[in-house]
């Protein structure tokens, strides 16, 4: 059960990647507060959508997009903004981890991976900054701990993931002075289900979780309190930060 924010009630909220994993969690969580919540997918998440609105009585509008798209996503962003009022809260979720031998990535696979990983973080910003300078707001971008780790085989993840906390850090100045909050959250290895489908195999699940100071494995309702507490007044003075939630990776050890 997570803590109530109870200014985040009605909260416009806007959700990249809200249908799976970690963002599936952070839907749920933002809907639980009663707030209103786009979230966008390139799958069809409509049955997600419906499963939500029944467990929490608070529908969740979904529209399917691809994100690197960036006129598509501006026009998701302004369908929710219709549906829900101006956008106060976003959060840029999707992303893709694929592993790739950095000696094979090629041209296209670089720039489809910085285009999924890094480009709509930016573009969604710049369009929510739009109507955040009227209302104010809180953008929360999920980067990782895989730049701090040095995490190997996805070369152009761990580059965007770092890039991410650099444009937060200079979201956060340039837009601070009309009233825009922007923070990063890092998480550690977070057990969702593609996880343990794709790479969670027992020795490098051994691995990783000798290195943190909290022995337990990471669930993706672990990421929601602290999404929350970022989007919320809670932590009003709090900008151009990088939170990371991963159970204390010792990252030099
Ligand atoms: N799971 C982890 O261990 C972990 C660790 C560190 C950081 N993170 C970060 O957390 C965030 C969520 O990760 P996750 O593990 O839940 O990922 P996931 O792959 O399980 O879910 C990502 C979501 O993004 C959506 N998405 C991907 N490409 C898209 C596109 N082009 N257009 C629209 N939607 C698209 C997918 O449909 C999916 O719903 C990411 O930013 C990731 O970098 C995850
Ligand atoms: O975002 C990331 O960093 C990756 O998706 C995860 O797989 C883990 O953090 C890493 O692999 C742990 O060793």
């Amino acid at each position: 059960m997570h803590a109530t924010f109870h200014d985040l009630k009605g909260a416009s909220v806007f959700i990249t990647g809200g249908g799976s994993g970690i963002g599936a969690a952070l839907t749920k969580g933002f809907l639980e507060q009663g707030a209103k919540v786009a979230f966008v997918g390139r799958s069809d998440y409509a049955d997600f959508a419906a499963e939500l609105s029944a467990a929490t009585g608070n529908p969740p509008m979904f529209l399917q997009c691809d994100v690197t798209d960036t006129a598509a996503l501006h026009a998701a962003m302004d369908r929710a903004a219709e549906a829900h009022g101006p956008i106060t809260v976003l959060v840029n979720n999707a992303a893709n981890d694929q592993r790739m031998d950095a000696s094979t990535v090629t041209e296209q696979m670089w720039q489809e991976m910085i285009d999924v990983n890094f480009k709509h973080y930016f573009f969604a910003a710049q369009k929510a900054a739009q109507t955040m300078r009227e209302t104010g707001g809180s953008i929360i971008n999920y980067s990782s701990i895989s730049y701090m780790m040095a995490s190997t085989g996805m070369a152009p993840y761990v580059a965007s993931n770092a890039g991410i906390t650099g444009l937060t850090r200079a979201l956060a100045r340039e837009w601070g002075p009309v009233g825009i909050r922007v923070n990063a959250i890092a998480p550690g290895w977070v057990l969702t289900q593609k996880q343990i489908d794709k790479w969670a195999s027992k020795e490098a699940l051994d691995a990783h979780l000798a290195r943190q100071c909290l022995p337990d494995t990471i669930q993706p309702e672990d990421m929601v309190g602290g999404t929350l507490f970022l989007a919320s007044a809670a932590s009003r003075m709090m900008t151009g930060q990088v939170m990371p939630i991963d159970a204390g990776v010792v990252v030099t050890g």
